[in-house]
Formats: structure tokens, sequence, C-alpha cells
């Protein structure tokens, strides 16, 4: 625990010169929960996987110079969904090809992966079917995976367009929304729907009709015109 506190302590330190993320993980311990599930992030170094996982937890942008992760760490949210307490336990892996076998032996405790790639970097995007093949290699068989496209904000530096990132979630049959750290369109969607499917699954009576997570993420996005801010 405390090796762990210390590395985000140091990249906190490195990036703001603040050491508050320590004190809320401390605080959060006790958070009160009804249900819990562990949720990862995956995808290519710098696809903004840490940033994304900050403005959720923070509502913060880690703007400035990139620090690449070193291994895997988490951060805990508890969300209400439907007067439960759910909370998440998100881990942030590190996307560099050498700490791969670090992150493979925590796929198999994870009920959802969030599968990231950066809309302005292709090779992130086409590396998104060898993630898949790793996740079916080792993660559970009834994982909930979500594809993300993020840093929408950046639109002149496009490489990816929407329709390829809807085309390639629906060939794999998971959701998928763009997303912006920056901004925070579409962070917080992202993590709510996947808490309320992880719910649905684990409480869901025989005869209650199945959550359909593609339906609910359309809605929202319906009710708040386009894209949900946080
Ligand atoms: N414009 C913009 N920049 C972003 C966004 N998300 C992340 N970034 C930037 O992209 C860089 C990489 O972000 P990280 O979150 O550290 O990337 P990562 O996927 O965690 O990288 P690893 O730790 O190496 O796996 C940083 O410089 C961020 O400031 C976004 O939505 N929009």
């Amino acid at each position: 625990m405390s090796t762990r506190k210390e590395s985000l302590t140091d990249k906190q330190q490195t990036k703001n010169g603040t050491s508050k993320y320590v004190l809320e993980r401390c605080a959060s311990i006790n958070e009160y929960y009804d249900i819990a599930f562990k949720v990862m992030l995956l995808g290519d170094s710098a696809v903004g996987k840490t940033c994304v996982l900050v403005r959720f937890k923070d509502g913060a942008f880690l703007g400035g110079n990139f620090i690449a992760t070193v291994g895997i760490d988490f951060r805990n949210k508890v969300v209400d969904v439907d007067n439960l307490k759910v909370k998440l336990q998100i881990w942030d892996t590190a996307g560099q090809e050498r700490f791969r076998s670090v992150t493979h032996a925590y796929y198999r405790d994870a009920q959802a992966l969030l599968l990231v790639y950066d809309t302005t970097n292709k090779p992130s995007f086409d590396n998104i079917r060898a993630w898949l093949t790793e996740i079916h290699e080792y993660a559970q068989k009834n994982v909930v995976i979500m594809l993300l496209g993020n840093k929408s904000d950046l639109a002149a530096e496009r490489v990816v367009k929407t329709e390829d990132g809807e085309k390639l979630a629906k060939e794999y049959g998971v959701p998928f929304m763009e997303t912006s750290a920056k901004t925070g369109v579409n962070v917080e969607l992202a993590f709510h729907a996947i808490a309320r499917e992880l719910k649905h699954r684990a409480t869901e009576q025989p005869n209650e009709p199945k959550f359909q997570i593609h339906d609910y993420i359309e809605s929202q996005k319906q009710k708040a015109g386009c894209c949900v801010l946080i």
C-alpha cells in the first residue's frame, strides 16, 4: 500500500506540485458503498488513460508534459445507481509494452475493461484489435468491454473518424463513445454506463428486463443534446 501511495504521489507532484491525491485516497478508503467492482483502463501509451481517470475521479485535466504510468495503480470512486452505492475500483495500467506482463496479472480480477485509443493517433486505433485478442486471452469470459476514442477535443488533429470507431465497436459487439479528458465530454457517462451494467448483472432478477447499455448511452447522449459533459 505504501509503495502504491508513494508512486501516485510522485506522479502528481511532478505534474502539479501537490500531494492532494494521497489525502483523497485515504479518505475514500472508508467511503460507504453497497457493492464494488474492479474496472481496468487499457490501451497504448499516451492515449490518455490516466487523464480520463483523473477527469472522472477529480473533475480535473492533467495537462502539461506527458509522464508515462509505471506499472499499475488504482483509484476508487463511488457512484449512485438507482439508490445503490456502487464502488468502482479503477486500475490505471501502463500502456508501454515493457509493462505488459505486470498488467496481464490483473486482467482476471477485472469485471469491466475500458479500452482506449487516441483519435489523433492511428496506430493506437489499429492496435485495438491486438488489445482485444489479449483481452480474450487473459480476461474473464463475461468481462464488460467498452471502447473509448479519447482526445475528441483535438478536432484539427483527428485521424480516426467517429464512424471507424463505431464500426470496430459494432464488429466486436461492444459499446463505444468518444471522450475528451480535457473537456470532460462523455467521461462521466462512460463510467456511469459501466457501473449500471455491472450493477444490473450483479443484482438482476430472472423476470427483470436486461439492462441495455447501448440504449442507455444513446438515451443519455440525446438527453444532453449530443455529448455529455461532466
Ligand atoms: N488534448 C487532449 N490531451 C489529452 C487528453 N487526454 C490526455 N491528453 C494528453 O495526452 C498525454 C498522455 O496522457 P496520459 O493520460 O498520461 O496517457 P496514458 O494513456 O495514461 O499513458 P501511459 O501511462 O503511458 O499508458 C498527456 O500529455 C495528456 O495531457 C485529451 O482528452 N485531450
